[in-house]
């Protein structure tokens, strides 16, 4: 039987309340609103010139797991809770229509939406980004073509992760979903294209380049659907969106009665509006933990194809006559998912106070290990048969070293998938600093854990809602409300909050590495 996991692993419980003192918004001052839908919610904020965020609203939606491996969204409750959230960030702060200079949409990428051309009806449940249903069209395809054969084109390696191999799921698993197709009123879309065709009631179909990327239908270079692509996953184009290269572009115009005639102008997929929000250079680094924890490179203007695993995406291109930038992407299945799953699913603590309890009553893990892999392992490893495997257990063992090993897996996967991107630059970019943002940022005693693990510094803004910032950004330059500099650089940054030095010693960290390798050896294989 299905299984409602709004409680669950990945249920949102600790979805923050919101305890920040906002800036006053005055009397008629022009602002921009940031839509983020996230894996766990979805939020309204409001952003002042300053890049400051002066009201926010947020609302969870449930986690359906009817099967294990299974997570989907209802994109409905989706829709309804974004409209919420911008009715009640309205209302809260006594905001008029009037100051809300246009909207950025900011979403959780890969899942995949499918609804009726003609009634604008959901026709299946949301496939999550985590998903694991189309393992077996995965496997078909790795035998097949290999699983590195689609990275010229579109950056990716054949997995789980990305839309088409749930597009595809869909059809071949759902009658709605065929006859829509068959009778050609079927649309697919990630969250962006729903939540964009649902504000404008019905009329803008598209997407912006940073989404389409991770269909593994698009051509990376072109950023156009790729024919070659299409015709492998056997999806027809006229049921996908139009795909807008600029991410700051004009994207239709809300129809929504309470909101009716603001403009979309800004469309970004999560991890690559963070690095808008952190105004990554050539060379920097950032890291968002939410659920899953991305680290993104800004690569420049060329995409770079991975040898070690890592993924090459479209970090943005913000007008017609601005170069495309691209990202190396690092992608990993597990952080405040592990963390949820802790408390949630073990009942290893019951609130934050207590975590931190526990985990400052141990000094290391006592020597426990923990593999993550919930969903399979993602970059750099990308294998489906590894499941969550703990190690090293004695009579000696308690809670706050099963705590400390749940917390660290998440930054020893951060830290590999570091090293594969200094791989992957071939000595050309030395890495000294990572800007970090997310949930899971707000323990500085974790941010403490990923220096150390890293042997780097991270650093943490004043602003924490970094994602929904750049979707800000994305959406003001549109409508004049900053200009980029003559150099192309966005002229203000979002000033430092902390910087994390790493504090233990070599040997330690090679050690808990060198264990690490060990129990990753010993987990695979095992689904
Ligand atoms: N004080 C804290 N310490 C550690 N983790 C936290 C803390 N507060 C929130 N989190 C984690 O942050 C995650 C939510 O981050 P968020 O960026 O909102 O995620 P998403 O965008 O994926 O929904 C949760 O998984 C939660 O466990
Ligand atoms: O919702 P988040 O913040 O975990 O982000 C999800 C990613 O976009 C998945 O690729």
């Amino acid at each position: 039987m299905g299984q409602k996991a709004s409680a669950g692993a990945i249920g949102g419980v600790f979805s923050p309340a919101c305890t920040k003192n906002f800036s006053t918004i005055m009397k008629g001052e022009k602002l921009i609103m940031s839509i983020d839908q996230g894996t766990t919610s979805s939020r309204a904020l409001l952003i002042n010139k300053n890049l400051e965020v002066v009201g926010v609203h947020q609302e969870s939606h449930s986690q359906v797991t009817e099967n294990p491996g299974w997570v989907s969204h209802n994109p409905m409750e989706i829709y309804k809770n974004v409209e919420k959230c911008i009715y009640e960030v309205m209302n809260k702060h006594s905001i008029d229509k009037s100051q809300i200079q246009a909207v950025g949409i900011t979403n959780q990428r890969e899942t995949t939406v499918a609804w009726d051309k003609n009634t604008g009806e959901p026709l299946h449940d949301a496939i999550v980004w985590l998903d694991k249903r189309n393992e077996k069209i995965v496997e078909d395809l790795i035998s097949t073509h290999g699983v590195d054969s689609f990275r010229q084109t579109t950056g990716l390696p054949i997995a789980t992760y990305f839309s088409a191999t749930k597009m595809r799921w869909m059809l071949d698993n759902s009658t709605e979903v065929k006859k829509a197709e068959d009778e050609g009123r079927l649309c697919f879309g990630t969250i962006d294209s729903w939540l964009t065709y649902c504000l404008t009631g019905g009329e803008k179909y598209l997407t912006d380049a940073t989404n389409a990327s991770r269909t593994m239908l698009m051509d990376l270079e072109t950023l156009s659907w790729n024919k070659g692509m299409l015709e492998i996953f056997d999806i027809k184009q006229e049921c996908l969106p139009q795909i807008i290269p600029e991410s700051s572009a004009d994207f239709g115009i809300i129809s929504q009665s309470d909101f009716s005639g603001v403009p979309i102008t800004g469309i970004i997929g999560d991890q690559q509006s963070a690095c808008l929000g952190h105004t990554l250079k050539k060379g920097e680094i950032k890291s968002t933990y939410g659920t899953g924890c991305f680290i993104l490179m800004n690569s420049g203007t060329k995409p770079i194809h991975s040898k070690n695993g890592l993924l090459t995406t479209v970090m943005y291109k913000l007008s017609e006559d601005s170069p495309t930038n691209y990202a190396l992407e690092g992608a990993s299945e597990c952080g405040g998912v592990t963390i949820e799953w802790a408390k949630n699913n073990l009942g290893l603590f019951k609130d934050f106070q207590e975590f931190d309890h526990l985990l400052s009553s141990v000094e290391d893990s006592g020597g426990v290990y923990f593999v993550p892999a919930f969903s399979g392992l993602f970059s750099p490893y990308w294998r489906n048969d590894v499941r969550g495997t703990i190690l090293g257990m004695s009579l000696h063992t308690h809670r706050g070293h099963i705590l400390k090993a749940l917390t660290d897996s998440i930054f020893i996967r951060c830290s590999e998938i570091i090293k594969a991107m200094e791989q992957d630059c071939e000595g050309a970019i030395e890495i000294q600093k990572v800007m970090v943002d997310g949930g899971v940022t707000k323990n500085s005693g974790l941010m403490q854990t990923q220096a150390d693990l890293l042997d780097k510094t991270v650093v943490t803004k004043k602003e924490q809602e970094i994602t929904a910032i750049g979707a800000g950004i994305a959406a003001g330059l549109k409508v004049g409300m900053w200009e980029n500099s003559s150099s192309g650089d966005f002229p203000i940054t979002i000033p430092d909050a902390q910087k994390f030095t790493p504090s233990i010693s070599n040997a330690k960290r090679a050690e808990i590495t060198e264990k690490w390798s060990d129990a990753i050896d010993r987990s695979l294989g095992w689904a």
